[in-house]
Order: C-alpha cells, then structure tokens, then sequence
C-alpha cells in the first residue's frame, strides 16, 4: 500500500492537532506520531516522524479535522486516486498550453521556494554536497522546466508532413497528443532530478501523472510526498509512496504510459506488468560503462575526469565510468595519476571530505564491501559502516592475454597487494550473474571457469576496476561481447581512434574525452540501448516521449469524382492512376 498526496490542502511542515479520533471511521486508533509504519484494514501505512497525521490526511486526501476511510480487507488502495486522475484526463483540463505551463511554473516555484529543504534532504540522504545538489539535482531539474516553457507552444504544434499526389489537396499532420494516465517511477541516486525531469516531460505533453519516487531516498521521498503536491493542480497529480510489494500492487493497474528509471532487473519486473495491458514503456535502466584510455594520452587529465566522474555521488551514477580498459603501460601510469587526482580532489582523507558522498543504505553499502577485497588493490580501500563510507579503490585486474579460451585457466595472477585472484580476472570482473561476487578469491570453489557472457552487475559506488587489454581491437571485442551500456567513453589525442570506438560498438550514449557531459545537453536524447534501456528523454525527447504521435489526414467532403478510381469494380487503369496518385511506382514509370 501506498501514501498519496495528490488532494491535501492544508500546509503540511507543521501539522496541526485535531481532535482524537476524528480520523477514522472503524474505531482504529491513529497511530501515535513516530510510528514508522502501521496497518488499516488490509493496507501498510508509512508514517514520517511526527507526521503521522498529515500522511494519513494526504493519503486520503482530506483536509484536517475530516475523518478517514479506514481500508476494509480486499479494498484496493490505488483505485479512487486513479480513478479521479483518469476522470480529471478525461475532462481534457491537462490539454491547454496555459493549463501545462502553470505545472511547470508550478514545478519552477517548488525548486525555487524550497532549494534549502531539497538540499538538505539530498545531504540526509547521500550526503551530497551543495555543489552536486545544485549542478546534478536542482539546476537541471530548472533548466529543462525552463526549455520546456520556452518551446511548449511550438513542441504542441501539429508537425505538418510531405504530401503525395494523392493527398495533395488535403491536410496531413502529426498531432502531439498526451496519453492520459503517466507512472513515474524514480530510483534514489538522483531523487529529484530523476523524477521532476521525467515530470516535466510528462506535464508539457499534458498528462496527469502518478509519481513514484525511491523508498531509500526517504528525505527526499518526504518532501516529495509533502511539499511537492502543494504546487501542482493536485486533481492531475498524484505521489505514491512505497517499495517493492506497493510498486507491485500499483503496476496492476491500466496505465497509459509508464516511465521506469531504475534497474534492468526491475526493468524487466516493469515491463511484464505493462505487457499485461499493452502499456507503452520507457525504461532507462544501469549497466557496465566502459571506459577506454588509449596509450597517447595524457594520464592525469584522463585520471582527472574519471575520477570525477567515477566518485561523483559517491559512485552512484548509471552512467558513471564503471570500469577501465587500457594497456598496461598506461595502467602504470594512469594509477598514480588517479592517486593524485582523488587526493587533490578529496584530500589526504576523503571521509572528511565534504565533498565525497556515502552510500545510499546499510543494504547498498554491504553489497559493494562484498565486492572490496577481491582485486589486488591499488588505491584506498577503506570502508567504515557507522558512515557508510567508502572510498576510492582500484581493484587491479590483470589479462595477460585477451583470449576467452585461455581464461578458462585457473592459474593465479600473483599480486604485490591484497588477495590474489585467477589469471582469467575477466571473467571475475562482474561477469557472472551472482551479484556482489565479482572477483573470485583465490581458493574460491565458485571462481568462474569460463566466459560468463550473461548478466553483469554493474558497481555503482566508488570502486574503478582496470581491465587491462593490449590493443584497440581487443578493447573493443571486450566492449562488444558483453550487453550494451548505457554510457561509452573513449579518451584519445587521436580523433581516429575516438570514432573508431563509436563506429564499432554500440550504447545509449558516447562521450570522448570526458566522463557524462553528454547528458548535460537537452538537445541530445539520454537513454539506453538493448539491456541499457529503451526510448529516451530530456528536452524536446520528454516531450516527445510523452506525447502519443497521432497520424491526421482531413479531406474534402467533395471532390468524390476523383476518389472514386479507388472503388469497385476495379479496373486496371484505375490501378495505374492510384499507383501514380499514391507515388508507389518508381519514378521511371511512364503516366499511364
Ligand atoms: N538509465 C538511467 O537513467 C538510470 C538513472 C539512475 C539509475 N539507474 C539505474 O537504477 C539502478 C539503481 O536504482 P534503484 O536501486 O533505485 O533501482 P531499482 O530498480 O531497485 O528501483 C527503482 C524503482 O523501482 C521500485 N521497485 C523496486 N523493486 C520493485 C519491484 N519488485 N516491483 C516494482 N517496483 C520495484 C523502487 O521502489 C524504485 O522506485 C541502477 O541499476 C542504475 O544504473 C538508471
């Protein structure tokens, strides 16, 4: 069960008493405040700390002092929410230019009046700094409320088409129409910016939408569920709060278009509930981004932008550099290079860094120190649970020869530091379907024997392993025999090379010489490709996104001389004139 807040209307921050009692209708107690979660009728509440009241009132919808609907055993909790937006759809009040450009003047006033209560609800969460809130989170959120405000009324313009013969004298034009009813859901790594820019696309193109947003990021998840709705027209908008099993039960319902940002194994979870009612998806899911470091460069401008692209959030970015690849010349020069480049950036101690995030949750932080250890270690490693805290590491992965046959070998790779691991280190490097184990130890009766060319994991936190290859053909067999990432990224003095690595592979997005600057620019379109995602956003991408394409012809009520060589009985002069009208005949063809 979830919490929504689509119809409160009275101020939230600091909810007023109201008489005992007066909030159910069963004889059910409200809860005391700072009870985390509790049960009415079938359905799981959560309650924020001294907020108990003000949740409830917002899951129901009501203003205070009225009483609650307690939820009976087989009631579904979504259905009158879901109900009135599809109503409020229906009415076609999301539809005018002056109705969408409200929502996002809305959505602008929300980032603007609330910048502290965001920024420190994002430091609460993953201890991001001012500097990253505002560049990844808050400013990107405004700039594409700001784009789409400035283009709403020419991106709502019919798109007029070329015409042939037959359809000379008609009009013919692509409407952007909105589907109705739009879910969003939002992982936690980017709380905000990860659902206010899908919204964004989703209120331009005139849909009401529910929004889901990450369980983990709770700060920002509250002020989400509390503030956010105050500045939308909230018979359109809906915020629904829950994990898994309220997820679940909300993908039960017919939407008409759902956005997923979060992981292929959720994706996957997304896309067969959709199926069940042929609902269209975007989903933009993780990966492995590959990294490759060609021997002319220069090691500490490249050490400079991976490290900031691998240790910005702490890691926990989809499209962050995720591992690696370069000979082992330029390893042994790009380490201490990295080495210096997390120390000037973080400095001699990155925990006191204000600069350097921490991980999302206990559970986040476990899965990546099952990963720690597991590579000879070139940087860092430290890890401190209290904190959630870790910092920067190389696990140094060797192959001596890139050859999948070879790699079947269980021989051992000695290493100056750390635990030693199999020479077919590749093959440790997150390529069996086990999450967490992504480099067998040495001894480890599960080590891998073979290519696991199945699913990945991905890092996502603040560990950069390098592969170490010795050619630009092996690097790029490597990137090409496993699922396409969401992020490419190549740095080379040689734009041969740089186009090189475009031209034979494949992901959703490609930067050379630099980590995601491409997702900066709202003219490109951000998503992925086969198990990166599918579909894509930002800019007029949103917008289009959101948007059902509708193929509109209007003809002449008259002219029926002219149409009628379509009809029977037919002859074949008359199949000559339509070949010609419809321009279906090569250009040589002779009229009739
Ligand atoms: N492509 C992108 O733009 C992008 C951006 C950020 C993160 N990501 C990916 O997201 C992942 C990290 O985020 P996450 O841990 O929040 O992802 P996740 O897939 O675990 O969760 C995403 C959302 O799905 C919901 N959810 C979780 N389990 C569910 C289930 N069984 N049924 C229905 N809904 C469920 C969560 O509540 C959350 O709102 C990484 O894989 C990362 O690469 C992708």
């Amino acid at each position: 069960m979830g919490v929504f807040a689509g119809q409160q209307r009275a101020p939230l921050a600091a909810p007023r008493p109201s008489p005992e009692g007066s909030y159910h209708r069963t004889g059910q107690p409200v809860p005391p405040p700072g009870t985390s979660s509790f049960r009415l009728g079938t359905c799981k509440w959560k309650l924020w700390q001294g907020h108990s009241e003000a949740v409830i009132a917002v899951a129901a919808g009501l203003q205070w002092g009225d009483p609650i609907t307690t939820l009976q055993e087989g009631m579904d909790p979504f259905e009158d929410t879901l109900q009135r937006l599809r109503e409020a759809f229906r009415s076609g009040r999301t539809r005018p230019a002056e109705f969408r450009a409200a929502q996002l003047k809305g959505l602008g006033r929300f980032l603007q009046d609330n910048k502290q209560l965001l920024q420190e609800a994002l430091a609460q969460d993953l201890r991001k700094s001012a500097f990253e809130s505002e560049v990844s989170e808050i400013s990107i959120s405004q700039g594409e409320i700001n784009l789409a405000l400035r283009n709403l009324r020419a991106w709502m313009k019919d798109e007029t088409v070329p015409k042939n013969l037959a359809t000379q004298l008609d009009s013919a034009f692509i409407r952007k129409e909105p589907f109705g009813l739009v879910l969003i859901i939002a992982p936690w790594n980017y709380p905000l910016n990860l659902t206010l820019v899908p919204l964004v696309g989703a209120l331009a193109a005139g849909n009401c939408v529910v929004l889901k947003p990450s369980e983990f990021s709770k700060n920002t998840e509250r002020v989400l569920v509390e503030v956010l709705p105050r500045y939308l027209d909230r018979s359109c908008f809906a915020v629904v709060l829950g994990g898994p099993e309220e997820t679940g039960q909300l993908l039960e319902h017919k939407f008409d278009y759902i956005f997923f940002t979060g992981s292929p194994r959720v994706g996957k979870i997304v896309m067969a509930a959709a199926a069940k009612h042929l609902t269209p998806v975007t989903l933009e899911l993780g990966g492995k981004n590959p990294c490759y470091v060609d021997d002319n460069c220069d090691a500490q401008t490249v050490a400079n932008r991976v490290a900031l692209f691998r240790y910005f959030n702490a890691g926990q970015t989809c499209v962050a550099p995720d591992y690696v690849l370069c000979s082992p010349e330029m390893q042994e020069r790009l380490v201490p290079a990295l080495q210096s480049a997390i120390t000037r950036f973080y400095g001699e101690d990155p925990r006191a860094s204000p600069d350097l995030g921490r991980i999302i949750s206990e559970k986040h932080f476990q899965r990546l120190r099952g990963l720690l250890g597991c590579g000879r270690v070139a940087i860092g490693g430290q890890s401190e649970e209290s904190d959630r805290y870790i910092v920067s590491r190389l696990p140094n992965t060797q192959i001596p020869s890139f050859s999948p046959s070879t790699c079947c070998s269980t021989a051992v790779t000695p290493g100056p530091v750390g635990p030693r691991f199999p020479a077919c280190a590749p093959a440790g490097l997150s390529l069996q379907s086990s999450p967490g184990l992504w480099a067998p130890r040495l001894g480890d009766a599960a080590a891998p024997t073979g290519w696991d060319l199945g699913p990945w994991a991905e890092i996502f936190g603040p560990i950069l392993p390098i592969v170490t290859v010795r050619s630009l053909d092996e690097a790029i067999d490597f990137i090409n025999r496993r699922e396409k990432p969401l992020a490419l990224y190549t740095f080379s003095n040689s734009s041969q090379v740089v186009k090189q690595v475009l031209a034979r592979t494949s992901s959703g997005g490609f930067c050379g010489n630099d980590g995601f600057m491409h997702l900066i620019l709202a003219s490109l379109p951000f998503g992925g490709v086969g198990a990166s995602g599918m579909g894509s956003y930002h800019g007029k991408f949103s917008f289009d996104t959101f948007s059902h394409h509708r193929a509109c012809l209007l003809r002449s009520p008259g002219m029926e001389k002219i149409y009628s060589i379509r009809y029977p009985p037919y002859s074949s002069r008359n199949l000559r004139m339509m070949l010609v009208a419809m321009e279906a005949r090569s250009c040589s063809c002779t009229l009739l």
